[in-house]
């Protein structure tokens, strides 16, 4: 895997955050994200000041890999790399963004979930493809099938994934991170428990570490 796939799927977890008052709340969530050694992030563009959240984050913590999320169009590209992120998840399986995506030199996580998906991916020589919805589309076992056809690929399986299952996704080689809100829900954010927030990104490394240790 090339270094930035690589210190993504070191982290091994990837919150998905949707960010309502970016202003107020991106700096204090980047930080918290760090403190509890979850150094990345998928911002969802559902939210209109995603690359306002975005650049806050990459200011606060510049270390920390933003990634901008639910990309849908060649316009959002463009902000979200005028914003900082260093790379684009799409829901599902666009060529004309992978292509747009390449030419522009960013990463892209598009969203596979079929055979027909990964018949597409593969022209594109990419490494990680986000699996979305992971839990709706088969979760593991489907992954695990898939990738029988398809060794090259590592997948982000992103939907349904919470503390309880995080560790038999991340127990299959497969898995280069596993995407998801639940350490990051609406709740914890609004209400800013940025502590709680914290906690639950340590105990998400402490299953990562212990998927992959044994
Ligand atoms: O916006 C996107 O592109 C998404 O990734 C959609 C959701 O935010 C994920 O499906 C998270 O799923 P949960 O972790 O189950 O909440």
């Amino acid at each position: 895997m090339n270094a930035l796939n690589q210190a993504i799927s070191d982290i091994g977890v990837v919150p998905v955050i949707k960010l309502n008052n970016p202003e107020r709340d991106a700096a204090p969530l980047a930080k918290a994200l760090c403190e509890g050694g979850v150094p990345v992030a998928e911002v969802t563009f559902r939210a209109a000041g995603a690359p306002l959240a975005i650049k806050a984050m990459k200011e606060t913590c510049p270390d920390m890999i933003v990634g901008a999320g639910t990309v849908t169009t060649t316009a959002q590209i463009d902000e979200a790399i005028a914003a900082g992120a260093q790379v684009i998840v799409t829901p599902g399986f666009d060529p004309e963004l992978v292509a747009y995506a390449q030419s522009k030199d960013i990463a892209i996580y598009p969203g596979c979930t079929t055979p027909t998906d990964y018949h597409a991916a593969l022209k594109f020589g990419l490494e990680v493809l986000k699996f979305f919805p992971a839990e709706q589309s088969g979760g593991l076992a489907k992954i695990k099938a898939m990738s029988a056809p398809f060794p090259q690929f590592k997948v982000m399986p992103t939907g349904g994934v919470s503390l309880k299952n995080l560790k038999d996704y991340l127990s299959s080689p497969v898995i280069a991170a596993c995407g998801g809100s639940y350490m990051v829900t609406a709740d914890l954010i609004d209400n800013h428990k940025w502590d709680e927030i914290t906690d639950l990104c340590k105990k998400s490394r402490e299953i990562v570490k212990e998927a992959r240790n044994g």
